[in-house]
């Protein structure tokens, strides 16, 4: 990578210090440099959260019929990870989206030799015949039973045949187990990681952009499913787990059960020995009578659906039952003593949920279809009783019929399930492959685009030129933009502070203009549009230190090199980063850049799971300082350096020596004290209010302007008086 030693402009959103009642100055007050109110024409050009789902409608094939799966009778969207009934509209809906399914489980096949495939297909397709043979056998050695006692002569040969088909049917489905077990294991197992490990790298590769959109968010939620990392909500309301080798499983379990079904009614029609000539009737209503209970199950209505405010509450339920488990709500549940209200608005949120599952069970339409099963079930046996009492059939045929019989019913119901299961794991695939689809239609767009190199103006500066003209920016959701016609610009080595009251927009402008979020407007990065940039060319030329950064439950060496993992192994300059980030006693504290640090807080909390035994926890401001030495360790390759409230949780003496180094990079003039004489340093200082800039300039400039900046400062300078 090219190294860049020359001044380097950062954005440094400085945030005003509690203490201050600074948001009781109404917007009013505010000094406008310019007219940054959005007219008629700029607000009908900001995307409106509506126009963006419009935009949506433009969406593939896949992400309309993994729609049209969600779709109630009532018109209105099944809640996410609902599951589908089985519907004839859906079985439909699943043969569209089949090939869609199939393409994502092809992809992980190829993983796996067709030949141990084959072997598990085989194998599962023998288990089918398994019973109708055990019945078979079964009836055999009954029939030499009942010879003995009504006192025939007994042929031996056909006793010792019968009994060793017997133990062979009983013991084949052990042999089975022992022969192919293995081999289905390695098949789902290398399945199930080929999906995850795609998921995961798909996930990695969406941008906060795309995890602002619903629609993306919805297909990620029943994607996690099919992947094991969430649950589906059986119509029953109860969680079930799915994994990505349900579909491949349950689709052979669907071939086993109509092996079975086959085998069963064979052996039905062709083997039950008759003694009488009524020998038709008895055979074709025994077989008719078989089909009816598995028959009566797929005519059973669904149940009811969730409404929205159910779904939130079930939601909120989970919300609060997470809050009462989780060990990171401890300190405040504990504290503030406010367990008994968590307890109570359970209770609250439950009882709206009973609802739904009153609705559910007031409907209770599986009992008069379970009766219905059951008598027709009483009705097989007393027409087999009758016929055995007028001698019309043996009890080896009864026996026969029997096992046939409820071999028939599990079979049916087997079959019921696992095509439930395909179904549901054929439309959460859909939404898996749609995502797939997704960011490979965006890497494909993203390969065309420009890479990124710094460039060296005239003056000699390296470093990037940003300019901002009439940027705009709304969060997806939001029915208000949170920037509005923001103009400005960082010449390379400049640097830039933003100040401004908390929700001003200070965090979004930062993202925006290092192009984690979509704009309307133009954002020239060295002349050129940004997004005519690959973004990954961008990134790899800024570093930043977020407000909201991250404690890895890693180690230290690991903790750094998340800022430049070419490093990971580079002792000498992970040691400098963690010197720059002023985190050096870290590595003290852990005993090494290999000792693990522990992001609870409280290391004896921590340490009650032996798994923390060697764990080092950190202070808050410990973090901070690990979060900056992950920034600092990929300075020299940076043309923008974004700190975003870098010195939050720093003590004085931190936070004076991390500014230094921070005007050390960017050249500029030596510091006062506290967080606005930082500020005072830079060369531009930007005064954000509502989603605009009110006041731009220099400090001097601002502070003879006398306006916001100016209050700003004298506050905090009398606060330090
Ligand atoms: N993910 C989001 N979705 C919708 N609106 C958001 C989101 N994040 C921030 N906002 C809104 O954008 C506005 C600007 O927020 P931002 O975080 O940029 O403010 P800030 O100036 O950095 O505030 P602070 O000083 O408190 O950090 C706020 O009104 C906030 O409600």
């Amino acid at each position: 990578m090219e190294r860049t030693d020359a001044p380097q402009p950062y954005i440094r959103p400085s945030k005003l210090t509690a203490g201050h009642d600074l948001n009781d100055h109404s917007e009013s007050e505010t000094t406008t440099l310019n007219d940054f109110d959005l007219n008629e024409k700029d607000k009908a050009s900001t995307p409106s959260p509506i126009t963006q789902r419009k935009a949506d409608d433009d969406r593939s094939d896949i992400y309309q019929l993994w729609l049209e799966s969600r779709k109630q009778d009532d018109g209105n969207l099944r809640a996410l990870g609902h599951v589908r009934p089985l519907t004839w509209a859906n079985i439909k809906t699943g043969r569209k989206v089949l090939p869609f399914s199939l393409r994502l489980f092809s992809r992980a096949l190829r993983e796996i030799s067709l030949t141990r495939l084959w072997l598990m297909i085989i194998s599962k397709a023998t288990q089918g015949v398994i019973p109708a043979w055990k019945g078979l056998a079964l009836a055999n050695l009954l029939d030499c039973v009942q010879d003995a006692a009504t006192g025939n002569s007994i042929d031996r040969s056909r006793v010792i045949a019968a009994t060793t088909m017997a133990l062979l049917s009983y013991s084949a489905a052990h042999l089975r187990t022992l022969i192919f077990e293995r081999n289905e294991e390695f098949v789902t197992e290398k399945l199930d990681q080929k999906i995850i490990y795609d998921y995961m790298r798909m996930r990695i590769k969406l941008s906060p952009t795309d995890l602002s959109n619903q629609d993306t968010l919805d297909l990620l939620y029943e994607a996690s499913i099919i992947v094991g990392e969430s649950h589906i909500m059986t119509a029953k309301g109860q969680k079930r787990w799915l994994s990505p080798s349900t579909f491949l499983t349950d689709t052979i379990v669907i071939l086993t059960q109509i092996v079975t079904v086959i085998s069963n009614l064979s052996l039905l029609w062709f083997n039950i020995p008759t003694r009488s000539s009524d020998v038709l009737i008895i055979r074709t209503v025994a077989f008719f009578l078989c089909f009816l209970p598995p028959l009566a199950e797929f005519f059973q209505p669904a149940h009811p659906s969730m409404t929205k405010e159910e779904e939130a509450l079930l939601s909120r339920q989970w919300m609060l039952n997470w809050i009462a488990s989780d060990e990171s709500y401890k300190q405040e549940v504990y504290l503030f003593d406010w367990g008994n209200w968590v307890l109570k608005e359970w209770e609250v949120a439950k009882a709206k949920t009973d609802d739904y599952y009153k609705r559910t069970y007031s409907r209770n339409t599986a009992l008069p279809f379970t009766a219905a099963q059951e008598c027709i079930q009483l009705s097989q046996y007393a027409f087999l009783a009758l016929s055995a009492y007028s001698k019309s059939i043996s009890v080896s045929s009864l026996t026969l019929y029997q096992n046939a019989a409820s071999a028939l019913i599990r079979a049916f119901q087997d079959f019921k399930n696992a095509l439930l299961n395909v179904l549901e794991a054929c439309f959460l695939s859909a939404a898996l492959e749609e995502c797939h689809r997704m960011v490979e239609e965006r890497d494909q767009k993203r390969a065309g685009l420009l890479t990124y190199a710094p460039a060296v103006d005239e003056k000699g500066r390296k470093g990037m030129r940003i300019e901002a003209k009439n940027l705009s920016f709304t969060y997806p959701g939001a029915d208000k933009p949170s920037l509005k016609n923001i103009n400005l610009t960082i010449e390379p080595g400049e640097t830039l502070a933003l100040v401004g009251f908390n929700g001003g927009g200070k965090t979004t402008l930062v993202k925006v203009l290092m192009g984690l979020f979509e704009y309307e407007g133009e954002l020239l990065i060295d002349g050129i549009e940004a997004k005519s940039y690959n973004p990954a060319s961008l990134f790899a030329r800024t570093t930043a230190c977020f407000q909201d950064f991250q404690k890895y439950n890693m180690t230290v060496r690991e903790n750094i090199a998340v800022g430049k993992w070419s490093s990971l192994y580079e002792d000498s300059e992970l040691e400098a980063a963690l010197a720059k980030g002023g985190a050096s006693d870290v590595m003290g504290a852990a005993g090494s850049l290999d000792g693990l640090l522990c992001p609870y807080g409280v290391p004896q909390a921590a340490k009650a799971r032996p798994e923390d035994d060697d764990k080092t926890a950190l202070s808050g401001g410990q973090w901070q300082r690990m979060a900056l030495a992950r920034a600092f360790v990929r300075t020299n390759d940076a043309s923008l350096v974004v700190f975003d409230e870098p010195s939050s949780a720093l003590d004085a003496k931190a936070e004076h020596e991390l500014f230094e180094r921070i005007h050390s990079l960017s050249l500029s003039e030596s510091g006062e004290r506290a967080r606005f004489s930082t500020v005072r340093k830079a060369d531009k200082i930007a005064v954000i209010e509502g989603g605009t800039i009110s006041e731009i300039g220099n400090h001097e400039s601002l502070m003879k302007l006398g306006g916001r900046y100016a209050e700003f400062f004298k506050l905090q300078a009398d606060a330090f008086a």
